[in-house]
């Protein structure tokens, strides 16, 4: 018997690795990426084993032993373990922050009950990951489609790719059939596929499945049962999962014979985690496919301006398809509504009801997009002026009519509908503008006959109801779908052959820079989802009406042309001349406190605490929105030109700011995307 030294990596803030003893055989130590257990303080926890020597700067004394190792699991890869450094370190956390919340849950717990039943499960090869259904014909690519599934497939080495296509020009099926060409050559290859929206699994799960059949799949995204999380994680950490489909969290993965990874929609917000670690599942997919020298497809008809600047430069390698796929279809005709001209009765202008008619009539389908859900953002006293505001927030309360409540989005609070008004009593309580729960209660009475369907956060919060949901319309039950920016992507939706815009403006004019490269994605994307099937014989082009009171607007226009390139090479121009992202690197600094004073103090104590030549670091201001349950937030934004020089400065600013000591509550993000 010999003893050796763990240093195990625990999820706690702040130091994050702890030394322990572990009495074993000679030869028989355990190994870095092991998983042992421990008493940490009063409590016995889970760790990672980030490294196993003789020697320990703690005092005997105070050495305690490691309760178990989990010697059933085999470690995690030393190129899983630094990529968990790289992202701790790049994101300014404890490893142990890191590395641990990324692994089921089921493998942190004091008993190895649920790890034991999944192993056997696996091993008998009865796992429900694995497909079986029978192969579908595999469709004849079009020239573009095949020069981009063969360079993808035939790349060597770390191989970035922007795979640029318009909507609709099967982008899907150029990830396929390079996932074919990986597989067939490499027996044990392992593909990462991730999608920003776990709406978006099914119908690209179906696909897959029908593809390869008999190669096991594993899916990862926050709706698996804790089971399921387990058995479909166990089966990417053995290799037995050859195809692996998830959310931003599934990045964390592990995956010991990883060959290619494709993120589709590579633009969408939702790769960047919004709270604890806000690290974005694009660039770490980036870095670990650099640091396995393996080939990384970035998916999008609207590229990240970071990532169109990368390919602009030639760090990234642009493919392009330029059509849609299927025969006979095109891109949409977008057209503008002036509603200064055409005034919208109920939200609609008459132009806009004249065409769902006639979609009606066709029997084809309509789809109107409105990024607001509730039936109306607030209610209003028209006697007082009152407003139904949230006590807790900056923010208003959104009336929900079905529930008959008041709700806030942000923290929340729910209230009945007050039956008088609140201050002066009276009753005419009237809502103002509209949510899609309004517009949909509009249609019904415009359009009784019509199969009117809702898909928005409140319509879909039961298990299943999404894809219920989204099944229907697919199945032609659906003449009028309504929904907010979850139905805008990715589905392809083939019936589909009219698009209603309603009211976009408001993002035109936000303060946040970054703004109208997202409502100008949002709008390509939403105008993309029709008229993705060939056109019957005579039939006319599908239509894309955006109701606007700002026609001339330049936004609008490069909508019109589904021009881009020319909108993303004006926006790079203008983020270049204002030295803005892709152009500098940014961190964030967020204080909350029960008094915005005090958020600000600290802020502004942080401000001075430490220079640096080529780093600018800004006054503090209070956010947007300042106040959310209760507790007021302000922000500080630092940046620099140098990546390196911004992450240096980071490292010692951080440390710094721990030794305050500080009761205001704060935490650092870096390469924000709000700010
Ligand atoms: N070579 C092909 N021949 C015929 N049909 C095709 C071909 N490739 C793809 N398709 C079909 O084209 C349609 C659109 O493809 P897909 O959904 O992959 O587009 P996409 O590029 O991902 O679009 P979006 O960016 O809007 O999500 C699908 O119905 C698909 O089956
Ligand atoms: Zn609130």
């Amino acid at each position: 018997m010999t003893y050796c030294i763990l240093t195990i990596a625990l999820d706690t803030p702040l130091n994050s690795c702890f030394d322990y003893r572990w009495q074993c055989a000679a030869g028989a130590e355990p190994l870095a990426g092991q998983l042992a257990l421990v008493s940490f303080g009063r409590r016995e926890v889970v760790g990672l084993i980030v490294a196993v020597g003789t020697q320990t700067d703690v005092p005997a004394e105070k050495l305690k032993d490691a309760l178990a190792v989990r010697g059933q699991l085999s470690p995690l890869s030393p190129a899983w373990l630094a990529l968990a450094t790289f992202a701790a370190e790049y994101y300014q956390r404890p490893l142990g922050e890191v590395a641990l919340p990324g692994l089921p849950k089921n493998l942190r717990v004091l008993t190895t009950v649920a790890l034991d039943r999944a192993l056997k499960k696996l091993a008998k090869g009865t796992a429900a990951a694995a497909g079986d259904d029978t192969a579908v014909g595999t469709p004849v690519l079009n020239e573009a489609q095949q020069l981009a599934a063969d360079a993808i497939g035939g790349a060597d080495g770390f191989t970035p790719i922007l795979l640029f296509g318009v909507t609709g020009s099967g982008k899907t099926e150029v990830y396929l059939q390079a996932c074919a060409q990986v597989l067939a050559r490499d027996a044990r290859a392992q593909i990462l596929i991730l999608v920003p929206e776990i709406n978006l699994t099914p119908q690209l799960e179906g696909n897959i499945r029908a593809r390869f059949p008999g190669l096991m799949l594993a899916t990862l995204h926050s709706s698996l049962s804790e089971g399921e999380r387990m058995l479909h994680w166990l089966a990417a950490h053995q290799g037995q999962a050859r195809i692996i489909l998830g959310t931003r969290l599934s990045i964390l993965a592990s995956l010991p014979h990883l060959r290619l990874i494709v993120i589709d929609e590579e633009h969408d917000p939702s790769y960047k985690q919004q709270e604890g670690l806000r690290y974005s599942a694009r660039d770490l997919a980036v870095w670990r496919a650099r640091q396995l020298a393996i080939p990384i497809v970035l998916g999008s008809a609207t590229p990240s301006l970071e990532s169109w600047h990368h390919a602009g430069s030639g760090r990234y390698r642009k493919l392009e398809l330029r059509e849609r796929a299927v025969k006979d279809a095109v891109l949409p005709r977008v057209k503008l509504l002036d509603m200064e001209k055409d005034r919208p009765k109920d939200g609609l202008t008459s132009h806009l009801v004249a065409a769902l008619r006639q979609r009606m009539e066709r029997g084809e389908q309509s789809l109107l997009f409105l990024n607001r859900r509730g039936y109306a953002p607030v209610i209003c006293c028209e006697a007082c002026g009152w407003i139904s505001e949230c006590t807790r927030c900056t923010a208003h309360m959104v009336l929900h009519k079905p529930e008959h409540r008041l709700r806030c989005h942000h923290c929340s609070l729910e209230l009945r509908i007050p039956r008088n008004c609140p201050t002066c009593g009276n009753v005419d309580l009237q809502p103002l503008g509209r949510g899609t729960q309004r517009v949909e209660e509009g249609l019904q009475q415009l359009f009784p006959e019509a199969r009117i369907l809702r898909i928005d956060a409140d319509s879909t919060r039961k298990k299943g109801s999404a894809q219920a949901a989204f099944d229907s319309v697919h199945r032609g039950e659906v003449d009028i779908l309504i929904g907010t920016q979850m139905v805008a992507k990715g589905h392809d939706f083939k019936k589909l052959t009219l698009v209603g815009i309603l009211n976009p403006d408001t993002a035109l004019f936000s303060h946040d820079y970054r703004a109208s490269e997202r409502l100008f994605a949002q709008l390509m994307q939403v105008a993309g989802r029709a008229g993705r099937a060939a056109r019957n014989e005579g039939g006319s082009v599908s239509e894309v009406l955006v109701q606007t009171r700002y026609a001339s607007h330049p936004l609008y226009a490069a909508v019109v042309k589904h021009d881009y390139e020319r909108f993303a090479g004006g926006l790079l121009d203008e983020r270049k001349g204002a030295a803005l992202p892709p152009f500098v690197y940014q961190a964030l600094l967020r204080a909350e406190a029960r008094e915005l004073a005090g958020a600000i103090e600290f802020l502004a104590q942080a401000r001075d605490c430490l220079a640096a030549d080529g780093i600018t670091v800004h006054d503090p201001i209070p956010m947007t929105m300042t106040r959310v349950h209760n507790v007021d937030r302000a922000q500080l934004l630092v940046e620099s030109p140098s990546r390196p020089a911004l992450q240096a400065f980071l490292k010692e600013w951080l440390a710094l700011l721990r030794e305050m000591k500080s009761r205001v509550k704060w935490s650092l993000e870096v390469d924000p995307l709000d700010i």
